[in-house]
């Protein structure tokens, strides 16, 4: 969901499945107690609330947060995580959270993680899974990745409750991308159709920040401020030759956020090209031509490219094991599209290619993200204990808020052309 979906209509349903009434007193002493009818309202405008409210229609989210009343018992409980998708900062801030949260606050028995995605909750485990204790969690914060491993590609679902089962596991945490909901969602079908008392929780990963119905993910920040360093480069080599390109390539598939806040974070850029804005190559207002204008003017322009900007050249016809389409590689693409222009119009030119690449991703996650981490990790906590089921935890208009999986599933959250963010992009670029 993003700025201009948040005043469609059609949102998806965003009732919350309980494995069943809750009926245990927290072990929680000293929290501050949510109960399930608080609501975060979809809309902030008052112009666009207050019609709804006469209607008695205004859309919600169930609000995060310890329950007084749990529907597990703690001493018998097992847990288990397990991190799907790309890598992301932040990834082993989430584990730790989850396991001290779970082992401190509600003192469960035991926390376990599979290895390497969904393929360590397969028969077909490379690894099989390990304990979490505080020991093990005790300083993972501090580096990069994620301890458990991570994979893309499909596991059978009725394999992996065969495997929960197996290892006696009654919540799984699951930590990933739109896939990964889509994966956890299959997995709670399949308990529904078992009728087991397993509950799926999703936490949000993901450095392009696209998914549905979460403000922002865990990850995101840091992925920008890495990426804002390569443009810093980028900038410095345009400057250093007469007539320089600094060309800079930023992961994000579908969605242009990190190449958007990574421009605003660093106001020399002269060129943001994402995928939600197609743009023109050549012709008089394409974007070589205006390249060219602007070297003439300035000597020096730097271009930002996401990834997902290439999905306008030529299909590659390749996928990843996950079935995520692979787009051209935009930046080697424009690289010698802008040499063959300048060399075409008899114009010197210097370009410098930066791809930062996974390096974006791998570091360790900033101060604000970190904190991030911890907090998703806690509520994801709650509602995993209070029997909360097939959602994720989400941000949304300052609260943490319970999202059902299925409401990510088939959707990504994209850039609005007419949002502030892409608004502050046009006014600082060119
Ligand atoms: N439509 C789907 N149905 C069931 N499982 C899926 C689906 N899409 C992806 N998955 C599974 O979820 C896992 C992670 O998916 P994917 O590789 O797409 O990453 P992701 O969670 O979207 O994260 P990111 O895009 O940030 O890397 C993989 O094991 C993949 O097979
Ligand atoms: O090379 P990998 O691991 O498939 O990851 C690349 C993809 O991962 C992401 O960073 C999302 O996690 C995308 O921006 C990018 O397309
Ligand atoms: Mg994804």
């Amino acid at each position: 969901m993003d700025a201009a979906s948040k005043h469609e209509n059609h949102l998806p349903d965003l009732a919350i499945t309980s494995l069943g009434a809750p009926s245990a007193d927290s072990p929680l002493t000293e929290a501050r107690f949510v109960n399930d009818e608080e609501r975060v309202l979809v809309h902030s405008r008052l112009s666009d609330i207050e019609p709804l409210i006469k209607n008695s229609s205004a859309p919600s989210f169930e609000i995060a947060g310890p329950r007084r009343k749990i529907f597990f018992d703690p001493k018998d409980l097992t847990c288990g995580i397990v991190t799907c998708g790309g890598l992301c900062p932040g990834l082993n801030d989430v584990i730790r959270s989850v396991t001290l949260s779970l082992l401190w606050q509600y003192k469960v028995k035991r926390v376990i993680g599979f290895r390497y995605g969904y393929n360590g909750i397969s028969s077909n485990a490379y690894e099989d899974p390990i304990e979490l204790t505080p020991d093990t969690v005790s300083a993972i914060q501090h580096i990069g990745g994620t301890i458990l491993g991570s994979s893309r590609g499909p596991q059978s679902p009725a394999d992996m409750v065969d495997q929960l089962i197996a290892n006696n596991v009654r919540i799984l945490y699951i930590i990933g991308g739109d896939g990964t909901f889509a994966g956890g969602h299959d997995i709670a079908n399949e308990i529904t159709k078992r009728q087991l008392p397993i509950s799926v929780i999703g936490i949000p990963k993901t450095i392009d920040n696209d998914i549905y119905c979460s403000e922002k993910t865990f990850g995101f920040g840091t992925a920008v401020e890495h990426a804002r360093s390569a443009i810093h480069s980028a900038h410095t080599e345009a400057r250093g030759a007469w007539n320089g390109v600094g060309l800079v390539k930023l992961m994000g598939r579908d969605s242009g956020f990190i190449a958007a806040s990574a421009t605003l974070a660093n106001s020399d850029v002269n060129f943001c090209l994402v995928p939600e804005v197609p743009f023109e190559l050549d012709g008089r207002d394409g974007f070589l031509a205006r390249l060219v204008d602007r070297i003439n003017r300035k000597r020096h322009a730097v271009v930002v490219a996401a990834e997902g900007a290439g999905r306008y050249l030529e299909k590659t016809g390749r996928k990843d094991a996950s079935g995520n389409e692979i787009y051209p590689d935009i930046g080697f693409f424009l690289k010698e599209r802008i040499r063959r222009h300048f060399s075409e119009q008899n114009i010197p030119v210097t370009v410098k290619y930066i791809d930062p690449s996974y390096m974006i991703r791998s570091v360790p996650a900033n101060a604000a993200d970190s904190q991030f981490c911890i907090q998703l990790g806690q509520n994801a906590v709650h509602a995993g204990m209070a029997g909360k089921t097939d959602m994720f935890v989400a941000y949304w208009n300052n609260h943490f808020t319970h999202v059902p999986l299925a409401a990510a599933v088939g959707r990504r959250k994209k850039l609005d052309p007419a949002s502030e963010l892409w608004q502050g992009v046009i006014a600082t670029t060119d």
